[in-house]
């Protein structure tokens, strides 16, 4: 099938890829040239692995970058919306990018298309795309509309869209719907099928849910530091139970990343916009936003001032495997730490520091080992296996005062502490 992205974003170069490599012909329009030139010469522009390796097989194939939206929407039936959709300042999303394309849609439309929103858009959205697109009186032909909710996650992108847990298909109309099974055939996964509400419910409450997971296991993690028990064999404990599973019970330095978030303050927006607030939810919110603090708390507890001190912090992307730095919980310590007056040095396997931190007196190591030179505390703020692999022994000679504060759980406590090291997770000493 010919198929349209409009946003070469995260997930759209991802979904284009994929569906590129299963066959069908995929053109990929985004209004930034800069990004588009890059994807043409065969490079992946953000760091996802396996992405660069698809995109040298499949580029002029089955997959065409292009900024030209004319050409792009008349050539295509089935057009996939992957536009951004970031918190507005009263935490509501902002559909100004969903519009926009809604609006090239209905600009050059030329034949009956599925539009299918694959961002992540408030409920009701997705009916007004319909809306948009169709409202104008131009007699020209009309488009379905779908929802189709993305559940990849970044570090991991290729695998979550090759090998998803389920596909989620928001249509009231049989064509639509019959198009949607059509293009994901080689999908083996189970499908639900249901209304444009439900599949945009389904995204936003799957998302909460496992943010809720989160903040529950670092409340539990707080506690366990009070009382002195290893919330590592209590997560282990409690994910050996099936209704309750392992995953999303890591305590930490809490979520961040360009989607749990903001979509946890959307949903928060459209239950109070219906006068059906969601207590629950504002505390798992809550409780997330004061995870950087209770660190830095429980490193004060230690060195009562770190002015002038020298603080290592490692790991500057929001989780392992990805060079994104949205809402990534690394640069909220930073702050607090530019703040506190400490001498910050940071290194991350792949993450660049901007200009703004540098001129901020921030320094960037590009060797892990290089950074612990002299350094009076070592925070670990993203779990990348790059430090669980580090020689630690090496680290312990270089540093000034053995000191690890690890805000991911990632090294193996009793390991480090042979070498002397004074270490301390989120709820274990
Ligand atoms: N990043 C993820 O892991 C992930 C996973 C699931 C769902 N989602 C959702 O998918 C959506 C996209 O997320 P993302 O991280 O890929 O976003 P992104 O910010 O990485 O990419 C969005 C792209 O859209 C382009 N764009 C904006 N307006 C355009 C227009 N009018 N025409 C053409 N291109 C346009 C931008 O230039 C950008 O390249 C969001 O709603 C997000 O919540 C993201
Ligand atoms: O046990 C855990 C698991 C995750 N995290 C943190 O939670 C954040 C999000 O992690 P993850 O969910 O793995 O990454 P995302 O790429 O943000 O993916 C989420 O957001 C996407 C965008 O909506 C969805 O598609 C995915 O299903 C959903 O997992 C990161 O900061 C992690 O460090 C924890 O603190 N503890």
């Amino acid at each position: 099938m010919n198929v349209l992205f409009i946003g070469m974003g995260y997930v759209g170069t991802t979904m284009g890829l994929v569906l590129a490599n299963k066959g069908h012909t995929v053109t990929g329009l985004d209004i930034n040239k800069e990004k588009i030139d890059t994807l043409n010469k065969g490079e992946v522009y953000f760091y996802e692995p396996g992405l660069q390796e698809m995109l040298a097989t499949e580029l002029n194939k089955r997959i065409f970058f292009t900024t030209n939206a004319k050409e792009a929407v008349e050539e295509n039936d089935l057009i996939f919306i992957t536009v951004g959709t970031p918190s507005l300042d009263d935490g509501s999303a902002d559909l100004i990018y969903v519009k926009e394309a809604a609006k090239l849609i209905r600009k050059y439309r030329n034949s009956e298309k599925v539009v299918i929103v694959k961002s992540t858009v408030p409920i009701g959205t997705t009916e007004k795309v319909h809306e948009w697109i169709n409202q104008n009186g131009d007699k020209k032909p009309l488009v379905k509309t779908v929802m189709n909710p993305e559940f990849l996650r970044e570090g991991s992108a290729l695998d979550d869209a090759l090998n998803p847990d389920r596909i989620v298909i928001g249509s009231n109309d049989v064509h639509a719907a019959s198009q949607m099974n059509k293009l994901y055939q080689n999908w083996s996964c189970p499908f639900l099928h249901t209304t444009p509400k439900a599949a945009e419910m389904i995204k936003y409450a799957s998302n909460s849910f496992l943010a809720t997971k989160i903040s529950f296991i670092n409340e539990i993690a707080k506690l366990c530091d009070t009382i002195d028990v290893n919330i590592q064999d209590v997560s282990k404990g409690m994910g050996l139970d099936d209704r309750i599973g392992p995953q999303f019970l890591q305590a930490g330095l809490g979520y961040g990343g360009s989607c749990f978030p903001k979509d946890v303050r959307e949903l928060l927006v459209t239950a109070d916009q219906n006068q059906m607030p969601l207590e629950i939810l504002k505390k798992v919110d809550e409780v997330n936003k004061n995870q950087a603090n209770y660190f830095i708390g429980k490193i004060k507890k230690r060195i009562p001032s770190l002015k002038k001190k020298k603080v290592v912090v490692y790991g500057l992307s929001f989780k392992p495997n990805t060079d994104d730095i949205r809402e990534s919980v690394s640069y909220s310590i930073l702050e607090q730490l530019i703040e506190e007056k400490a001498e910050i040095v940071v290194h991350d396997p792949i993450v660049k520091l901007s200009s703004q931190w540098l001129n901020k007196g921030v320094v960037q190591c590009d060797d892990a080992y290089e950074a612990a030179k002299c350094a009076e505390v070592i925070l670990i703020c993203t779990d990348w296996n790059h430090y669980k692999n580090l020689d630690w022994l090496k680290v312990r000679n270089v540093v000034s005062n053995p000191v690890i504060f690890d805000g991911r759980n990632t090294l193996n406590g009793e390991d480090i502490k042979k070498y002397q090291f004074h270490y301390e997770g989120i709820g274990f000493c």
